[in-house]
Parts: structure tokens; sequence; C-alpha cells
């Protein structure tokens, strides 16, 4: 397994190594010693979530606040995102910064997005299916979202055109209206 911190060190990009032979390949998806290894989490995945989504789709900006925070694991497991984690700890010296990573079925990296960041992504295959492994439990009250295009979060999502968002998406606010978090 392959591991390097992104721009902002608490988000990591982890590249399962890959066995190929006759058949097709093996690899470790989830490793429970080598990714607290990596990501210094030790903390237990409670959840496994699936999305399908066409090109061109964009998801986020999630996260849920208080108890039920949330850590995610991010991999592609048909066609590929750019996946995005933005540092919303407001004592974080990169408060505010974004790191985005392209993951595919094919390049099989994983990004460990941990509490305290906002987390989204846009489809730029035909279609993607994204699985991710969460810490926290689903909390619909403890939800939260950031619009995706904040002018000041800047973020360069990959795109032609306007991306296809769901109706609370459309509806999210400002970085500056967002409640994040202190620690
Ligand atoms: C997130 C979630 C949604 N749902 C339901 C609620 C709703 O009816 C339907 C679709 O939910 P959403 O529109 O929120 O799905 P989606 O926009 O895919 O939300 C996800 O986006 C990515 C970027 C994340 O980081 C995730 O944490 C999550 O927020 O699924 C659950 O039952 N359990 C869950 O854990």
């Amino acid at each position: 397994m392959n591991c390097h911190n992104t721009a902002i060190p608490d988000v990591v990009v982890i590249e399962p190594q890959v066995f190929g032979d006759d058949r097709g390949y093996f690899f470790e998806a989830f490793n429970q010693a080598r990714f607290s290894a990596a990501t210094g989490c030790s903390k237990a995945f409670i959840q496994d979530n699936q999305s399908r989504s066409a090109r061109g789709v964009l998801r986020g900006l999630h996260y849920q606040i208080g108890e039920n925070a949330q850590d995610k694991l991010v991999r592609v497991i048909s066609g590929e995102i750019f996946d995005v984690a933005v540092d919303i700890r407001r004592n974080s010296p990169t408060y505010g910064q974004w790191v985005g990573e392209f993951l595919s079925a094919d390049n099989k990296r994983q990004l460990w997005v941990p509490v305290g960041f906002a987390h989204g992504f846009i489809v730029t295959s035909e279609s993607a299916e994204v699985l991710y492994k969460i810490t926290g439990r689903y909390d619909p009250q403890a939800e939260r979202s950031i619009r995706w295009d904040d002018p000041q979060l800047a973020i360069d999502w990959p795109r032609d055109g306007q991306p296809l968002l769901s109706s609370k998406d459309a509806q999210a606010p400002a970085f500056a209206d967002a409640e994040v978090f202190d620690a």
C-alpha cells in the first residue's frame, strides 16, 4: 500500500498494491492495520455507502456536525470522479483550503477525508459508482452543506458546463454562512 499526504496533510491518498495475474487482479481494498498506520485513525467504520451518478453530476459539499460527524474513506468501483475535501476547521492553518484527487476504478486510489472537512465529488466519466466507508451514523438533523461554487473556496472542478445537482445542493449556503468545526 502506498500512501501520501495531500497539500492538506490530514487528507491522505491511499493506493493499494494490486496483484495482477492471468486471471485478473487482487488487492486489499481495506486493511485496518495499514489504514490506521497511514491515517492515525483507529475509529470503527459503521456504514458503507454506495452511489451511482452520471457524467457531470456533482454531489456536495457535505458534512455532519456534532457527535455524528463522519470520517470518510472514498473509492470508486466504476468510472472516475474528482473528489474534493475542504478544510472547515476554523483553527486550522489550512482553513478554507481544498484538495482534489481523481479517483477511478482504474487507479484504485482512495481518499481519506477526516472529520472537519466538507466533502464532494463530480463525475468525470460516462458514469461512476462511488463506495465510501464512514465512521458516524447518518443523522439528517446533523447534515450540513456548502455551495459547490462558493467564490471564497474557488474549487477548480473539472467540468464542461453546469453540473447536475440535487435540489438540496442547489440551495446550499455560502461558506461564509456555514456552520464549521471549532476544533
Ligand atoms: C447520506 C445518506 C442518505 N440517505 C438517503 C437520504 C436521501 O433520501 C437519499 C439521498 O441522499 P443525499 O441526496 O444526501 O445523497 P448524496 O448527495 O449522495 O449525499 C452524500 O454526498 C457525499 C458527497 C457525501 O460526502 C456523503 O456523506 C453524503 O452526504 O439517501 C440515507 O438513507 N443514508 C445516508 O447515509
